[in-house]
């Protein structure tokens, strides 16, 4: 019926080609970190206007000292600001002109440094492992990413693990500070050996892994702690990994790894002291804070334990009478467990590179607060999640009142096995597209899920396992959205629910259904759903009307239940139509509902 119409049209419109070269899939990446910089916060919501301030240098504010290599790397990006020792309220000051601000220990980015930053910062790049100084929750809450260097200081943390331990064993500390004082005094600082001893190491993680490696050869019984870590990991350099209990009832040395959580704060106490071996001794470069440290003192002494040796404090520094600093069976140092000279360039180059990725849009492989996808997994993935924001974008829109959306049902159709799909990037771009058109959050990867939940938002996904060949990630996503009215009756589905489905073609994410009819029209600009009945000279007619208003068209298909019955017609726009324009539309005779959804 409509070859006339269409051709028509065609002839004296210029179709707007689309090719995999321009794909719009790096601009969704961007808008999934919210990646703008130096934009005011609500422009942010324009995936175009994202990579056009992209022009605009972003300012990363660094806190704390890092390696000269990774400033070179942060200023061939950035506007850098290194200001070190600043106080919260200086902090909280600065941070509302600061799209990125990389810290060490030192500096605790606090939630009231996220609401200091107006909505601009969106990553916090922690330069080492440990993240208890960044308030996670806040982070995610303010859509901003978190991201740390976990691997860069490992070595160099079980290396100070492994220096304090020996020390502490022959009383370096104290016998130097005694020899330089002009004593000489062998029979009191008689030591104990390692070799044959147990040692405990809390937290079979990165550097709790090398430290047994390092105590092995150093000849000691090595037996472990971790509710997390894999058996075979362990058995594999020859460790058994044992009950909390058990650990504390055999161990000569503990060695702490753990990181400083809820259930790991003041994990050593009155309690858990008594239940040691008399004569254990500590070693802790983890965190001061599993640790009661009040509780130490009174086991020192009263010679449970015989000695401590800790890099790291409850409160650091530490109050400078602190009797456990004080004691003489403590040996202390500064928090230098990841001070050495290689691993602090390594760390600062492990951490511009996660800031300036996560500035860039890309997908940070060291996230503390969003999913990690491995880079192969994201490329093939990018397309879908342009196809994902739109659909749901296009969904809520098709929503009367639009407010009141709930319940939404995503489904993804695939050849592969459902465990070989991660679907994590996808659902938080729905959540993006189903939400910034009705309200004034500002989305992205990081607080997709928790926008979504605090909203009463509840999605729910399935998967359809087709036949056929798994290389094509995804054949289609379907959005449906429950217990809704629409303002365009044909996007409902038979069992009452608003239903959109597209699939990627090309690269390009395409609308392939609305409701229950077929349509196909490329997810570019704006669209124009109407629902006439079918007959010749419709598209004619609304292109016509566009035309006389120099509305570009880039695409148009017809979905129809059968010839000259009911028909969707879907228009793809490069432009918006005037109020006037989509009146007109609206009164050609034919056409029972139309739409007008911006992409
Ligand atoms: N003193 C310093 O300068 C440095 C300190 N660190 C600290 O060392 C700690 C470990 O760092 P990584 O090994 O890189 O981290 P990691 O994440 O690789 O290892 C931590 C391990 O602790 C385990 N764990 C969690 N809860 C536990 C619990 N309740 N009991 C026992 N084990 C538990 C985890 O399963 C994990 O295997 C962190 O607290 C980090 O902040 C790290 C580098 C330098
Ligand atoms: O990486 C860690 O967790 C550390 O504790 C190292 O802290 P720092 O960067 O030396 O302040």
């Amino acid at each position: 019926m409509a070859a006339t119409g269409l051709s028509n049209l065609l002839s004296t419109k210029s179709l707007k080609k689309s090719s995999p070269s321009s794909l719009p899939w790096r601009v969704s990446l961007l808008s999934a970190f919210g990646a703008s910089v130096a934009v005011p916060r609500r422009s942010k919501r324009s995936a175009s206007f994202v990579v056009a301030a992209m022009d605009a240098k972003p300012t990363v504010l660094v806190a704390e000292k890092l390696g000269e290599a990774g400033l070179d790397l942060l200023k061939g990006f950035a506007n850098v600001d290194c200001s070190y020792n600043l106080s919260q309220e200086e902090l909280c000051t600065k941070i509302s002109l600061c799209d990125a601000i990389i810290v060490r220990s030192g500096t605790k980015v606090s939630r009231e440094v996220f609401e200091s930053s107006g909505g601009r910062l969106k990553v916090v790049g922690r330069a080492g492992v440990g993240i208890d100084n960044v308030d996670l929750s806040a982070a995610t809450e303010h859509g901003c990413l978190v991201v740390n260097a976990p691997t860069a200081n490992t070595v160099a943390a079980a290396e100070h693990g492994i220096a304090l331990l020996t020390a502490m064993a022959r009383n370096i500390a104290q016998a130097d500070a005694s020899t330089k004082s002009g004593k000489w005094q062998r029979n009191k600082y008689v030591g104990v050996s390692l070799v044959g001893k147990t040692l405990a190491v809390m937290g079979f993680g990165k550097v709790g892994s090398e430290v047994a490696r390092r105590a092995k050869g150093l000849g000691m019984h090595v037996i472990a702690h971790d509710p997390y870590a894999p058996a075979d990991r362990a058995r594999a350099i020859g460790v058994e990994l044992v009950t909390f209990d058990e650990a504390l009832s055999t161990a000569d040395f503990l060695s702490l790894h753990m990181p400083l959580t809820a259930a790991t704060s003041k994990v050593l106490n009155d309690e858990t002291f008594a239940k040691m071996k008399k004569g254990v001794r500590i070693v802790n470069v983890a965190r001061g804070g599993v640790i009661d440290e009040e509780a130490l003192v009174r086991a020192l002494d009263a010679g449970i334990v015989a000695q401590a040796a800790l890099d790291v404090f409850t409160e650091e520094p530490p109050p400078k009478d602190s009797k456990l600093v004080q004691h003489e069976n403590v040996t202390v140092t500064p928090h230098l467990g990841a001070s050495t000279m290689e691993a602090q360039e390594g760390v600062a180059i492990e951490i511009a590179e996660a800031v300036v990725g996560a500035l860039k849009g890309e997908l940070a492989a060291t996230a503390v607060n969003a999913p990690m996808v491995p880079a192969e997994v994201l490329s093939e993935l990018a397309p879908f999640v342009v196809l994902s924001e739109k659909l749901g974008r296009l969904a809520v829109q098709l929503v009367a009142g639009g407010s009141g959306v709930k319940s939404v049902k995503v489904t993804y159709a695939s050849a592969r096995a459902p465990d070989d799909l991660d679907t994590r990037l996808l659902r938080a771009m729905i959540t993006k597209g189903l939400i910034e058109p009705i309200s004034s959050v500002f989305v992205n990867l990081v607080n997709a899920d928790f926008t979504a939940k605090q909203r009463g938002l509840r999605i729910t996904e399935e998967r359809t396992v087709l036949d056929g060949s798994p290389e094509n990630p995804l054949e289609f996503i379907q959005v449906q959205i429950a217990n809704v009215e629409s303002r365009f009756a044909s996007a409902m589905s038979d069992s009452g629910e608003i239903k959109v489905e597209g699939k990627v073609k090309d690269g390009i994410p395409h609308l392939t259904k609305v409701g229950s009819f077929e349509v196909d029209v490329s997810m570019e600009g704006s669209l124009i759903l109407c629902k006439q009945v079918d007959q010749p000279g419709m598209i004619g007619k609304v292109g016509s009307i566009l035309g006389e208003e120099n509305v570009n068209v880039s695409f148009m298909t017809v979905g129809r239940i059968a010839p000259r019955k009911q028909a969707v017609m879907a228009i793809g726009v490069d432009d918006q139509p005037s109020k006037e324009t989509l009146k007109k539309i609206g009164e050609i005779p034919a056409i029972e509902e139309f739409v007008f959804l911006k992409l």
